[in-house]
């Protein structure tokens, strides 16, 4: 295991006209860790997500990818980092299959083993028989686990997740459990928002915000 943390903050901090999203915040998170993150409704933890991402940019402190900071708009972090913070596009017109199977190719080429890794998260997240619909034929969980599909398709050493438990009921959350307690023994990074106990106790480690 690399001694460089796969993301980190030190003393991030976000204060927008006076107001403070994200009072000062620091920790790391090593490769192959699974930590979460917690707090009461508004104590930052997404803005802290979106700091990452770029979309919310911290006035104190840093945040960093691999030892750099943040900064989405490069190849190389981008491909480091997979994120279910912002809604995520999807195309009304194309099935989740197609949609899944696209993201994969965009990541890993169009070769012989992308359909592979396609069908393979879609049958992890338990979507097999709903692979041939169209997003509009979905119901609201359903909709969220195509959303982690999406995700979790694409290479990634550091994933972000933003209460991935919505709209899930808790046989589907154990699933999104076991899939991330597993990805993280393969030694990806990840940093998980959450109110949900189950995803706590899964989790190597807790961030605590407020
Ligand atoms: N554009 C904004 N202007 C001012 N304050 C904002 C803005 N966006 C968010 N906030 C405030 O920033 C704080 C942190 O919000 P954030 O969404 O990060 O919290 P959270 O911990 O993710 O909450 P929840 O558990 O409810 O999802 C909140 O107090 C919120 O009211």
């Amino acid at each position: 295991m690399s001694g460089v943390p796969a993301i980190a903050a030190e003393g991030a901090e976000v204060v927008l006209d006076g107001t403070t999203l994200l009072a000062p915040t620091t920790f790391s998170v090593m490769p192959g860790e699974f930590r979460c993150l917690t707090g009461s409704n508004g104590s930052g933890k997404t803005t802290l997500l979106r700091a990452f991402l770029g979309s919310r940019r911290p006035t104190g402190g840093a945040v960093l990818v691999r030892g750099e900071p943040a900064d989405m708009t490069r190849h190389r972090q981008r491909r480091l980092l997979a994120s279910l913070v912002e809604p995520v596009p999807v195309a009304r017109d194309m099935t989740l299959r197609e949609q899944v199977t696209l993201v994969a190719a965009s990541w890993y080429g169009n070769t012989t083993t992308t359909a592979g890794r396609a069908e393979e998260i879609v049958g992890r997240l338990g979507l097999t028989a709903l692979a041939e619909r169209f997003p509009s034929q979905l119901s609201s969980g359903q909709l969220q686990l195509f959303n982690l599909a999406l995700t979790l398709v694409r290479p990634a050493d550091v994933v972000l997740l933003d209460e991935p438990e919505r709209h899930l009921d808790t046989e589907r959350v154990d699933l999104v459990v076991t899939l991330l307690t597993e990805r993280a023994r393969q030694g990806t990074a990840f940093l998980v928002a959450t109110h949900e106990a189950v995803v706590v106790e899964a989790c190597d480690g807790v961030v605590e915000l407020g």
